[in-house]
């Protein structure tokens, strides 16, 4: 799979506001309720890498996630990257709704 072009990725992270481009990879950081909330969704992230087949670069701090995205085979960030991104997003909305 080949990298995006610094203007794909710009264009893509226009559906996805929490996110953005910087290093060769895409980042979020998400703040939950309490550590539980914010554990349990990377939980339920981390059934989505594996499905996918894509894995973050991560750290938690009590109720705070933050993420990195990019493709370690490919050297820069591809579709891959966003489609996690995206499944990421929809898990993290339902808890706040
Ligand atoms: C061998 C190869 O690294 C693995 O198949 C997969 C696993 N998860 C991965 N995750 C990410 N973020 N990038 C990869 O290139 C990647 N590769």
């Amino acid at each position: 799979m080949s990298t995006l072009t610094p203007i794909e990725i710009e264009q893509r992270l226009l559906r996805l506001p929490e996110w953005d481009y910087a290093d060769n990879a895409i980042h979020a950081e998400f703040e939950f309720e309490n550590f539980k909330d914010c554990f349990s969704a990377m939980s339920r992230i981390a059934f989505e890498c594996e499905a996918l087949n894509h894995h973050p670069e991560w750290t938690n701090e009590y109720n705070v996630l933050k993420i990195i995205l990019t493709t370690h085979d490919a050297g820069g960030v591809t579709d891959k990257d966003f489609k996690l991104a995206l499944a990421i997003e929809h898990i993290v909305e339902e808890d706040e709704d």
